[in-house]
């Protein structure tokens, strides 16, 4: 069988920098085949996506060297009409993949590709639409929508096109988790059906494994560093290394002193068999799933009776009540769409509730300003690419200092502390344009962290980041949480949640349905079930293993995560 996409030795170097972002790749991607392109960030993963969907050299101009094909042709030998026919994409910047004045006309337009009668074509939007949930919003502006819909709507667009190659760079970043698994399912449908090649860029691991994939190319440094089945992959412990997070369950059978290599099918915690192991994970669980006590905090914010909505009909936010402490970590749950985004402009400033009272450290903020409000409480917006306004790194971050009438030599010296606590001192000089996605999430956390508010509300603040930086990232924000500051982190990743906050809250429809812990929220069924969030693997691996205490195996996992972090 011939490759669909063939790298031979093929190599890019973008126009405005000094050393090539790809080296030697060499790849063969067959048609029917559905991989997985995984790397820390900044790897070239995008970069290594643009070659094929000829936004590169289409858009971002540059220096390639040995040979790349992609449906027979040369992408450079036609035009990027003509390559979208084989190859479709559903980028990481949605915001920007948006042409249409409405939902439905977004969708219709990538099926303009197929040039198909007109009454066909309001069929297939229809059907679309319908597929990924969101029909009722197909006379909705693209901008109406919450960051989770816009997701939902590319992938309508996308799963509808005729390309034989379906290319997707983080489909499942801002979705919740029930989506998340919808997505993965849809892709896999259209993969088994039409017989389509799928290509995923993706961080997370257990998502993506949800579903079968045929291998998994790790990225490094712009080089493929290994090439595995996901089974090859995961027994190998390699996934550390590439900046990806081992599933939690694989973890856990580490913590419990249990070798990995010795075990099979381990990209299935359902399936796989650990039966003779069984009384080594109950003692192990017992021994360290000791459930903590909460601590007492003096109150930071309070939210009472809050209700909002952008038009008067239609409530988005509902009496909403909460607390924030100061050094608490919660965490802000709720299906794409539930109102959590509103929420956080309410508390911020940027939208002005219809009703309810807000205070901070006891004092109502109602009449604070939205630049006074800042100064306590900084808000890190989903899309890194609605808050940077700046052409350079530093600058950025700099930018709020310089706007508070701070001298040049403090910004220097805070904008570097910053800038080397998130990663980015390397880059301190570089233009925000040659960053990729996740630097660019880190930047505009960065541009937040300098301030140095009081509360800080992080929305998605780890999506699109390696594990690595994942990590350091969180165990800054436990320090800092240490150190007293307070924390509002609306994730769709329950893992993360699991890990670093100390409550969860849910919101359901703008109405908060649900307060406690996070094991405690992700095990009841009732609330998962209508807020769309989702069973860890740890404790799905525990029912089908018919261990005694699921739930004291969860504990015991956070504990053992929790100990690791205090000897750090
Ligand atoms: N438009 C651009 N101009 C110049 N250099 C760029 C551009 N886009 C990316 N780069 C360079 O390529 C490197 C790799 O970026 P790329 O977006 O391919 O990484 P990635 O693996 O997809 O990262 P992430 O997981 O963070 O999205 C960046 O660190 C940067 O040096
Ligand atoms: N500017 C706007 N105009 C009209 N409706 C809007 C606007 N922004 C959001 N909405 C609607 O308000 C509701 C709540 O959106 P919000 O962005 O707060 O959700 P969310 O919980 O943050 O979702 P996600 O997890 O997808 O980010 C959604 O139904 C959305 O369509």
């Amino acid at each position: 069988m011939k490759p669909i996409i063939s790298f031979q030795h093929y190599g890019f170097k973008y126009k405005n920098q000094s050393e090539p972002t790809l080296k030697d790749i060499t790849l063969d991607v067959y048609p029917g085949e559905k991989i997985w392109i995984a790397g820390p960030s900044g790897s070239g993963k995008s970069t290594l996506a643009h070659c094929i969907n000829g936004l590169i050299p289409f858009t971002y101009g540059g220096e390639t060297s040995g040979s790349l094909i992609v449906g027979g042709e040369e992408p450079v030998n036609l035009s990027i009409f003509e390559l979208s026919r084989t190859v479709g994409t559903i980028l990481q910047d949605q915001d920007s993949q948006f042409v249409g004045l409405s939902v439905g006309e977004d969708v219709a337009f990538v099926m303009e590709n197929k040039a198909l009668p007109r009454e066909q074509m309001k069929v297939d939007v229809v059907t679309a639409l319908n597929m990924v949930d969101m029909l009722d919003y197909i006379e909705h502006s693209p901008y109406e929508l919450s960051g989770g819909q816009k997701q939902h709507v590319s992938l309508a667009g996308v799963l509808s096109t005729d390309a034989e190659v379906l290319l997707f760079d983080e489909p499942l970043a801002n979705l919740d988790p029930a989506s998340g698994r919808l997505a993965m399912q849809l892709i896999d449908d259209i993969h088994r059906d039409r017989g389509k090649t799928i290509i995923i860029i993706e961080h997370r691991v257990e998502d993506v494994l949800q579903q079968p994939v045929d291998r998994i190319v790790l990225m490094n440094e712009g080089s493929i560093a290994v090439v595995g089945t996901p089974d090859e992959i995961l027994s190998s412990g390699v996934l550390r290394q590439y900046g990806l997070r081992p599933p939690l369950y694989a973890d856990a059978l580490e913590y419990a002193g249990i070798a990995l290599d010795a075990i099979k099918g381990l990209s299935i915690p359902q399936k796989l068999d650990v039966a003779g192991l069984k009384d080594t994970l109950n003692a192990w669980s017992e021994r360290s799933g000791v459930k903590p006590e909460g601590a007492r905090r003096e109150p930071l914010l309070s939210a009472q009776q809050l209700t909002f909505g952008y038009n008067l009909e239609h409530p988005v936010v509902r009496d909403a009540s909460l607390n924030i402490g100061a050094g608490e970590i919660v965490a802000l749950l709720g299906n794409n769409g539930a109102g959590k985004s509103t929420l956080s402009q309410l508390i911020t400033g940027i939208l002005k509730p219809q009703s309810g009272k807000l205070t901070f450290a006891g004092e109502d903020i109602s009449s604070w300003s939205i630049r006074r409000r800042g100064e306590q409480i900084g808000y890190v917006m989903q899309n890194p690419n609605r808050m940077i306004t700046q052409h350079m790194i530093s600058e950025e971050v700099g930018l709020g200092l310089k706007v508070r009438g701070i001298a040049a030599s403090e910004i220097q010296e805070r904008v570097e502390q910053v800038l080397k606590v998130c990663g980015l001192y390397a880059f301190r000089n570089w233009p925000v344009s040659a960053l990729s996605y996740g630097q660019k999430k880190r930047l505009s956390i960065a541009a937040i962290l300098v301030l140095e508010p009081k509360l800080i509300i992080l929305d998605e603040p780890t999506a699109g980041q390696d594990y690595q930086h994942y990590k350091e990232f969180m165990d800054f924000i436990h320090t800092l949480s240490e150190q007293g500051v307070g924390f509002l982190l609306i994730t769709h990743d329950m893992y993360l949640a699991l890990e670093y906050a100390d409550r969860a809250i849910v919101l359901h429809d703008g109405r908060i349905i649900a307060e406690d812990t996070v094991a405690a929220v992700l095990s009841n069924q009732e609330v998962t079930s209508a807020a769309r969030l989702k069973e860890t693997s740890l404790s799905l691996f525990a029912k089908a293993n018919d261990l005694t205490s699921p739930a004291q195996f969860v504990q015991a996992f956070i504990n053992e995560e929790k100990k690791g972090k205090a000897h750090e």
